[in-house]
């Protein structure tokens, strides 16, 4: 199957392994998975965080031509179950020299996400400043992809322990950008077809 051979020891993630518009496990609701969780699906968690550390790192996604990611979703991968991984490194903190000096905690959010769900969200939206993009989407996509400002997300980890988190932010965003995947959505349903950039009262712009 395919996730067998994804989860197989010398098996790196690379760009052949994600799918692209058209196939249609990206229109898919995909199903949740069983508890407590199998090896296989704790293995593939595991393989889809290790492809982001290596599309954010210079020389791995040079050698292995890897468009960098923050996050990932199974559906992607062609398999509809719902697990996402998602790693958002911290910016880079400026000493009194204008220098940038390695932050304290590598990265602001890394976590696998096993039947990702969101329980509760703000009233408010929001969007991210530039837009999205889509590693399953070969093409821009302009325009304001308009998302919650904040969210209640319920998951478990893979531990099999079940984590009830508040989201704000840029990790709000790219969590939401992950569970969409899992429930079909892509990014660019979330657009104004008709006034892709328009800012309606109150959208909060995250940079
Ligand atoms: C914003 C951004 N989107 C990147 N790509 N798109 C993705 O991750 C898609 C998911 C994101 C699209 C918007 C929200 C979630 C993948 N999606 O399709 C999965 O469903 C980036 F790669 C990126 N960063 C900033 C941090 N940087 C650290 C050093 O390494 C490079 C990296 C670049 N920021
Ligand atoms: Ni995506």
């Amino acid at each position: 199957s395919v996730q067998e051979n994804l989860i197989k020891a010398s098996h790196l993630i690379n760009m052949d392994d994600i799918v692209r518009e058209g196939n249609e496990t990206l229109r898919t609701v995909a199903d949740e998975v069983s508890l407590p969780l199998s090896d296989e699906d704790i293995l593939l968690g595991e393989k889809m965080m290790e492809f982001l550390r290596n599309s954010q790192n210079p020389v791995m996604a040079e050698k292995m031509q890897l468009r960098p990611g923050v996050g990932l979703a199974a559906n992607q991968l062609d398999i509809a179950k719902k697990i996402i991984a998602v790693l958002i490194p911290n910016d880079p903190e400026i000493d009194e020299n204008g220098n940038e000096v390695a932050p304290k905690e590598a990265y602001k959010m890394s976590e696998i996400m096993y039947n990702a769900k969101i329980v509760s969200h703000s009233v408010q939206d929001a969007a991210i400043e530039s837009g999205e993009g889509c590693l399953s989407v070969d093409r821009e996509v302009p325009g304001l992809v308009i998302r919650h400002a904040r969210v209640t997300v319920e998951y478990y980890d893979k531990n099999n322990e079940k984590h009830k988190i508040r989201l704000k932010g840029f990790p709000s965003m790219c969590v939401q950008h992950e569970i969409d995947h899992t429930n079909g959505i892509m990014f660019y349903d979330h657009i104004n077809e008709k006034e892709p950039w328009a800012v309606k009262d109150g959208l909060l712009i995250i940079q």
